[in-house]
């Protein structure tokens, strides 16, 4: 990991350790988790910390409770998911600071697991509040930061604690920054980023920073309405950020100058609205009905995304190419993703949709790298400094 100790770096035996994971898991109704992946990331730290002897101090944030305790948003459901998958009793705080858990961290044996309670019960925590990253700290003797979805919050537990222990990445957090560092700063050309999804606003940073690193980028998705109203084409109802449209232009202009390859769909699935097996249709991208939406990227944008997914060597992905949750949108989305699948290349998947695109076409175990990160990853990639990462002890 560039130029970051790790957990490899410290002594861990007999020692307090305040490990910082992202167990921001999706729950249904009866508070069941329904995709534990985040928490089997973290399982490799976890289990290292307690063969080296250490006693562990587990924390996390769990949604958006505002800073107040609320039952819907306790880690209990996860507490019992992570005994179960490290094989162990893990303990619950009922709390996340104070005398009772520093009691109890204090009567932690090595190897020992103990889960606080959601740390953003707490509106210090967002707001980085000192003296409470102070407290957290007093509970432990090192801080390990193995969360990677939140290394982009500069909150007490994941940036502000670190003044006050020494701090050290786990396994997971050093794997997303490796895979992503070696996409974006060394790849093996060609470098193709696909680019989708509907949060414009949110990407549209992302691509500027990755027309200087790439040598073709692929926009489909609602994202690529907007370029295509900035060509001067009819939209229709699609999905477009109006206030956006001058900048798509201005992006293209950019990529024209520098010689970077930016394919727009050249055909799109349009219907009249989003329902599952209504009849669609697929027209050239100059044919958008007033009264329909591009709601998907056509048959022969696929192929033509899928010949360029073919020559790459490295693959950055983030957003489906359209609303594959809903069929037949999904088609796109899941020629991209057998694409990437068989390029061979080094590729890099981040997002929670795409995420979910990806495992619905099955070909998650073909991805180099699936990300545990949403915003954290697309920070990244769009060459911010991720506090969470930033705070932690130089080599
Ligand atoms: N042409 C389109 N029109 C409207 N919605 C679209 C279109 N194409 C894709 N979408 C929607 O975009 C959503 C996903 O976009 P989003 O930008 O949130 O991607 P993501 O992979 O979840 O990334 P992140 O986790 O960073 O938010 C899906 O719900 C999908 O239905
Ligand atoms: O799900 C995520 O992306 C992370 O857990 C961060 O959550 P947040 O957006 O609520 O800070």
């Amino acid at each position: 990991m560039v130029n970051k100790k790790t957990v490899k770096d410290v002594d861990l035996k007999d020692k307090k350790v305040f490990v910082r994971v992202d167990f921001n898991v999706p729950l249904n109704d009866n508070r069941e988790i329904t995709d534990d992946t985040r928490i089997r990331a973290a399982l490799p730290t976890l289990q290292y910390l307690r063969e080296q002897g250490a006693k562990l101090i587990v924390a996390s944030h769990l949604g958006r409770p505002k800073g107040q305790f609320n039952e819907k948003y306790s880690l209990k459901p996860v507490a019992k998911r992570l005994a179960e998958l490290l094989g162990i009793e893990v303990k619950m705080a009922p709390d996340v600071v104070g005398p009772v858990v520093e009691q109890m961290a204090q009567e932690l044996q090595p190897g020992e697991v103990l889960l606080l309670e959601n740390v953003r019960f707490y509106p210090e925590e967002e707001k980085n509040d000192p003296e409470f990253a102070r407290k957290l700290a007093r509970l432990a003797e090192i801080f390990v930061n193995d969360a990677f979805g939140a290394a982009h919050r500069a909150h007490a537990s994941t940036a502000g604690i670190a003044s006050y222990l020494p701090a050290v990445a786990g396994f997971l957090m050093e794997k997303e920054i490796n895979f992503l560092s070696r996409a974006l700063n060394n790849p093996e050309r060609p470098f193709v980023a696909i680019i989708g999804g509907a949060k414009v606003s949110d990407k549209i940073g992302v691509i500027e920073n990755l027309l200087g690193k790439v040598d073709a980028l692929l926009i489909g998705g609602g994202m690529a309405n907007t370029f295509l109203k900035a060509m001067g084409y009819e939209t229709g109802k699609s999905l477009v950020e109006e206030d956006k449209v001058n900048l798509a232009g201005e992006l293209m202009n950019k990529a024209k100058e520098i010689g970077v390859k930016l394919l727009l769909p050249s055909d799109v699935v349009v219907a009249p609205r989003i329902e599952a097996g209504i009849l669609s249709k697929i027209v050239a991208v100059d044919s958008i009905p007033a009264e329909e939406m591009a709601l998907d990227i056509g048959d022969k944008t696929s192929e033509l995304f899928r010949e360029e997914i073919l020559k790459a060597k490295t693959i950055v992905w983030n957003g489906p190419m359209g609303v594959f949750e809903v069929e037949p949108f999904d088609r796109g989305t899941v020629a991209v993703a057998e694409a990437v699948a068989v390029s061979g290349a080094l590729s890099v998947v981040g997002g929670g949709d795409s995420v979910a695109a990806v495992e619905k076409a099955g070909v998650a175990d073909k991805i180099t790298h699936i990300s545990t990160g949403g915003g954290a990853s697309l920070e990244f990639l769009e060459g911010k400094k991720l506090p969470g990462v930033e705070v932690l002890n130089d080599k």
